[in-house]
């Protein structure tokens, strides 16, 4: 199995639907002998790319196709729009971008199309395509910057000409920040390790924080395996952060898989106190006990939760976050299929998020306070959320962080992260307190 071939399988097998991630990981699993760690990262590289501008890719594939993309057999699709991708985006020169399509069209028993593919990849790659070409502003969000028609909408209603330079944002990934593990080492020594072992590290913008540039996975890193640092987005370690929790404290953290704002809130503890993990699906409850033995910390208990449901035999809490599900339409860097979403079911999103907000107001102890958290960008289910919430909530207010980072919107329903203006995660923070 080459890797191009095993990206177009994953993007055959992506066309059935399914999370990308999973169905990547699926193939590279059917694969023996395995693919080497180069490959299997090339193979991504290429499904993630694709994946990434196919409605721009298949925008350009359509002006010289005979039939429209959509029309053609599912592999030379999916040969046509990574090879592309690859000549486009990932710096193949395009005849060994061309030459290796025409191969796998013909390694895959489609020989008849041999032909056209390297036709159509030569002119797709030289046409002149501009952001100027699509002059309707949801064609371009749509098609030039490759979000569908929901997303576009909802982007440009809410931030219009601002949805640009958010949308151009998403094809720039955050750089790589951790959070100090401070229950077994400080800023300083794991900052010499890091270097160590190899790795490029600045320090981050507040305590804690280290920006570092892996060299390879940080996961492989030998610090990562002693439980020194876990990787958090800086948006990710402010909502953390912002919920203050302290050494002794009761502290909820609602919805709380797979672990990294628990471990921030357990590491800010000390490891002292009661740490209350909770999460809805089964299966992600085990990934933060595994977070915590890794980490080292005992004051926190992993339990299976529906955090839309009163839950009466609980204590109150000195410290609640509510860091809820949500649409995802902040980490869109990171996580390509959400430029895809349709929205549907959005209605019961929201109805759930202020289930859970509300939960976590009537599990707050009276001087207690609340974090409300979301990694979208969207209105409806960050400021409107909280408004909401204080108007059935009168008894509360929010409080404006003590700082953020240079860029972030301090608005008084909350601080909103946005990727082109923090160069971060799109993300939303809140902190409510009684009056
Ligand atoms: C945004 S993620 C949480 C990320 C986590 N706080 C962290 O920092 O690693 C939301 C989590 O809520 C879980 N969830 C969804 N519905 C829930 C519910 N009704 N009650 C509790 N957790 C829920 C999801 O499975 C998901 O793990």
């Amino acid at each position: 199995m080459t890797p191009r071939r095993l990206a177009v399988k994953a993007l055959i097998h992506q066309e059935q639907a399914g999370y990308a991630n999973l169905v990547l990981d699926a193939e590279l699993k059917k694969c023996t002998p395995p693919l080497d760690s180069r490959d299997a990262a090339f193979a991504a590289r290429i499904f993630y790319t694709t994946l990434e501008r196919l409605p721009l890719l298949d925008y350009r594939i359509n002006q010289f196709t005979k039939k429209p993309i959509a029309k053609l057999d599912a592999p030379v699709r999916a040969v046509l729009r990574a090879g592309l991708a690859q000549a486009l985006y990932m710096n193949v020169p395009l005849p060994a971008a061309v030459n290796e399509s025409v191969k796998l069209t013909r390694a895959l028993g489609k020989s008849s199309a041999a032909g056209m593919v390297n036709a159509v990849l030569r002119r797709a790659a030289a046409a002149d395509v501009s952001e100027a070409d699509f002059a309707d502003p949801l064609d371009r969000l749509s098609i030039y910057y490759c979000l569908s028609r929901p997303v576009a909408e909802l982007f440009y209603a809410q931030f219009g000409a601002e949805a640009f330079p958010l949308a151009a944002a998403f094809y720039e990934k955050p750089k790589t920040t951790i959070r100090v593990n401070t229950l077994r080492t400080n800023d300083t020594a794991l900052t010499a390790l890091l270097q160590q072992e190899g790795h490029t590290v600045t320090p981050g913008p507040w305590p804690g924080a280290l920006v570092v540039e892996f060299a390879g996975s940080p996961a492989a890193s030998a610090a990562f395996k002693k439980g020194l640092f876990h990787v958090q987005g800086l948006a990710s370690q402010f909502a953390a952060l912002c919920v203050d929790a302290l050494p002794g404290q009761q502290v909820l953290d609602f919805c709380a898989a797979p672990g990294g704002k628990s471990l921030t809130l357990a590491e800010a503890m000390q490891d002292k106190g009661q740490l209350v993990s909770g999460e809805f699906v089964p299966s992600r409850v085990p990934l933060l006990q595994q977070a915590f033995d890794r980490c080292g910390i005992t004051c926190a208990v992993a339990v299976e939760n529906d955090a839309t449901q009163h839950n009466s035999d609980w204590p109150t809490f000195d410290r609640v976050l509510c860091d809820v599900p949500c649409s995802g339409l902040g980490v869109i860097a990171k996580k390509p299929d959400i430029r895809y979403k349709d929205l549907d079911g959005i209605e019961n999103l929201l109805a759930a998020q202020q289930k859970i907000l509300q939960n976590g107001a009537d599990s707050l102890a009276e001087n207690g306070r609340l974090v409300y958290s979301t990694c979208t960008v969207n209105d409806k289910e960050n400021q409107a959320q909280v408004e909401k919430f204080l108007s059935a909530n009168p008894d509360f207010h929010v409080v404006l962080p003590k700082t953020a980072l240079p860029g972030a919107d301090i608005t008084p329903l909350g601080t909103l992260f946005l990727p082109h203006r923090t160069g971060t995660d799109g993300f939303f923070a809140a902190i409510l307190e009684r009056n």
